[in-house]
């Protein structure tokens, strides 16, 4: 009897106090919730108003928040919307990307903002969708025949089509003789077309035609494009997350220019998948679709948003490194002059004459213009910030605590400016802190050094990036000095349009001269 006054009473006691040792351990776990240093919360609105608020400096406001928060990391709180964290912290980011990986994928919710536009692409998919697609495209990025392609690829558009608009616009030849100004950053853009749709669909758009000429008939696709990428992403910047839903139903505003740069957007894909499968000698090719549609396992439109998700990694990005490059570049004519020897030496030890392409083991051997791409993609990273989100409960290596459905992203841009990771002297442009006593480039943790992402979703393109941003700037200064025009950029630091990629605002002007010094 007296056992089962015991039983029963437990039965009445033991859920209350099961209920409020859960709640006692929420409560202090939620002790360790994330912080955000300097910034305060509305009652109501939560962090609201300070995004809205700052949401046209946001990579500074956010890097301002990182920078000066011991966690490196801001919390941050939209009641109703959006709860997360933006880090800068090495160990974070591990953790997100990689310890626990499985737990952090991109989500529904990103996914769904993107689906109209890429489908379920490489870029916007999680689990069995986005490993199969990872598996085949890893493949053909390991195989050498690629590289040699990538290799012939970006060294004809750059003998072909490049060095001929420079020298146009340097004077020679064309028109009436005058240097004019060149929007470097759109004809890098052009530049990164051509080539990703040359190496990965074996489809050359011309946007940059033979002898240097700048198609306009690609310019409206171009601008289409950026358009399209640009409203796209819009949707994750609107504080008021369902107004963008609203504007798609109504077919209205944004929504109804974005429904139309999609559509465009999509022929131009459906065309090359469409051209592709008429290919008689898919088999024969090294362009990175035609293994896919070589298996015969893929619809159309599968096949599409495989298209766009590599139309998207490869367009804007080594535009953007680069761009930023040749701005640094113009402020340090040492850099410049020390990246000229290197591309000499490598002339000499190769037996090569200026003009004449470079073979991947001669890009191979310049450490130093390796070093000061890297140092200017580090404070200028064309992906400034990459988001996941947070699939359970989950604690960070500090014990911070983070809940399902929370955003997490990882900020590269503040990233590059954390004097605990890069040194007090982590704003200075300094190529040197990339290169080993002996000279060679030394690569920095990928956890550190997040250009590139890391983990299992690391960048597939990273070689092909390096390939094209060194032959670029290696023939480019073998003949040419690239004078940014600064009545036209401004004195200082370049704005920027936060898309998928960090572009200058307005684009990059500048002057072409030819080098006075003999080669
Ligand atoms: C400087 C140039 C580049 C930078 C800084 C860069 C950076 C990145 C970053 C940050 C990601 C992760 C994106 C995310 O998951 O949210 C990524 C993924 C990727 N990149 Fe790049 N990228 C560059 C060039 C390229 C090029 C030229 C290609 C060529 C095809 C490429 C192919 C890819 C692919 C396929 C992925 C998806 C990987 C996956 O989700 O499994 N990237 N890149």
């Amino acid at each position: 009897m007296a056992m089962d006054t015991y039983y029963y009473s437990m039965l009445f006691v033991l859920p209350p106090i099961l209920y409020m040792s859960y709640h006692l351990t929420r409560i202090l776990a939620d002790k360790k919730k994330p912080t955000t240093h300097g910034l305060k919360a509305h009652p109501l609105l939560g962090h609201l108003p300070a995004f809205v608020n700052n949401s046209h400096r946001f990579l500074d406001w956010t890097t301002e928040l990182i920078v000066g928060s011991p966690e490196m990391r801001m919390g941050f709180w939209i009641p109703g919307m959006r709860t997360g964290i933006i880090t800068g912290n090495p160990a974070d980011v591990e953790h997100i990307l990689r310890t626990n990986f499985a737990n952090y994928p991109k989500g529904e919710h990103a996914i769904g903002m993107l689906e109209d536009f890429l489908g379920h692409g490489l870029f916007n998919s999680d689990g069995e969708q986005w490993l199969w697609q990872r598996k085949n495209a890893s493949y053909e990025f390991s195989n050498r025949s690629l590289r040699r392609f990538v290799v012939d690829v970006v060294q004809a558009e750059i003998a072909d089509r490049f060095l001929p608009l420079l020298r146009r616009a340097a004077g020679d030849g064309g028109g009436d003789g005058d240097v004019v100004v060149l929007d470097l950053q759109e004809v890098l853009q052009r530049f990164g077309f051509d080539t990703i749709c040359m190496v990965a669909f074996g489809h050359d758009p011309r946007c940059l035609a033979d002898g240097g000429v700048m198609e306009d008939a690609r310019s409206e696709f171009m601008h289409t494009f950026g358009e399209a990428q640009d409203l796209v992403v819009g949707r994750f910047f609107d504080p008021i997350e369902v107004s963008w839903k609203i504007k798609k139903w109504l077919n209205v505003g944004t929504e109804r220019r974005l429904r139309k740069a999609i559509a465009d957007v999509h022929a131009f894909a459906m065309d090359i998948v469409r051209a592709r499968r008429q290919s008689a000698s898919v088999n024969d090719r090294d362009d990175v679709l035609s293994r896919f549609v070589a298996s015969d396992e893929h619809s159309d439109e599968v096949l599409r948003d495989i298209v766009l998700s590599f139309l998207i990694a490869g367009r804007e990005t080594t535009a953007s490194g680069l761009s930023w490059f040749f701005w640094l570049l113009s402020s340090r004519p040492d850099v410049a002059a020390r990246i000229a020897d290197e591309v000499r030496a490598v002339r000499e030890a190769t037996g090569t004459r200026p003009g004449e392409p470079f073979r991947f083991d001669a890009l191979r051997e310049m450490h130093y213009l390796h070093a000061a791409l890297t140092e200017s993609m580090r404070l200028y990273p064309p992906a400034p910030i990459d988001s996941q989100s947070c699939a359970a409960d989950d604690t960070l290596p500090d014990g911070t605590l983070l809940r399902a459905g929370w955003s997490v992203t990882y900020s590269a841009y503040a990233m590059g400016r954390l004097a605990a990771i890069w040194g007090e002297d982590c704003l200075e442009y300094r190529p040197e802190r990339w290169l080993g006593d002996d000279g060679a480039f030394q690569p920095a943790s990928p956890f550190r050094f997040t250009v590139f992402h890391a983990g299992p979703r690391m960048c597939l393109g990273k070689e092909m990036a390096y390939v094209q941003m060194k032959s670029i700037v290696a023939n480019v200064l073998e003949e040419f000095e690239v004078d940014v025009v600064k009545e036209v950029a401004g004195g200082g630091v370049p704005e920027h349009v936060l898309s998928v990629t960090l572009r200058m605002k307005g684009g990059l002007p500048v002057k072409i001269r030819r080098k006075t010094e003999a080669y």
